[in-house]
């Protein structure tokens, strides 16, 4: 299994607009997500999480701008080899403007208009609560298509 972060750039609080971006390679290729990827060996999950948000999207962060709103698993039964664990932050303080990267073409939006259905499937279980100040943990296991969730049991507090 590895480790990934996820950030998400947020405006207002609670959270009025989101920073997304369609991601143009790799795993999820084609879906708007947060920005993030694979924390490196010897790496912390919070300096991995600032590395990866610049390299995707241009935005410069502190550490202690990192809020840590929960940890999700997912796992792909007939793929055990793309099991991983993702460590959720919201940003709300950055330097520098989002720019399009090989990786990610950022595009803001309202709330009201996340485009859940371009997304990964389980993002509306638990994006909206934590735009709303809530933290997550749990877990999800997707169907063998790798696009519909089968199983999800998150907890919110
Ligand atoms: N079901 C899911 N819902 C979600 O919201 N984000 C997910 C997700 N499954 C994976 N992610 C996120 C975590 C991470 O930010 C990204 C995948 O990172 P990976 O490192 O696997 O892919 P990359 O192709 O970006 O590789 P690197 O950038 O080279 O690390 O997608």
């Amino acid at each position: 299994m590895y480790s990934t972060t996820l950030c998400l750039p947020v405006q207002g609080k609670p959270a009025e607009r989101i920073l997304l971006g369609m991601k143009k390679t790799g795993f999820g290729c084609g879906k708007y997500n947060g920005f993030g990827g694979k924390i490196e060996d010897g790496e912390t999950p919070a300096a991995a999480a600032v590395r990866e948000l610049a390299e995707e999207c241009g935005l410069k962060v502190q550490e202690s701008d990192l809020e840590d709103v929960g940890k999700l698993m997912f796992s792909f039964p007939d793929k055990p080899e793309l099991e991983h664990d993702v460590y959720v932050y919201i940003v709300r303080n950055w330097q520098g403007e989002p720019e399009e990267t090989t990786e990610m073409k950022p595009v803001w939006f309202d709330v009201p208009d996340i485009p859940y259905k371009e997304m990964w499937a389980d993002d509306s279980y638990w994006l909206p609560a934590v735009l709303k100040g809530k933290k997550v943990t749990g877990s999800v296991v997707f169907s063998e298509d790798q696009e519909a969730v089968d199983y999800i049991s998150i907890r919110t507090v």
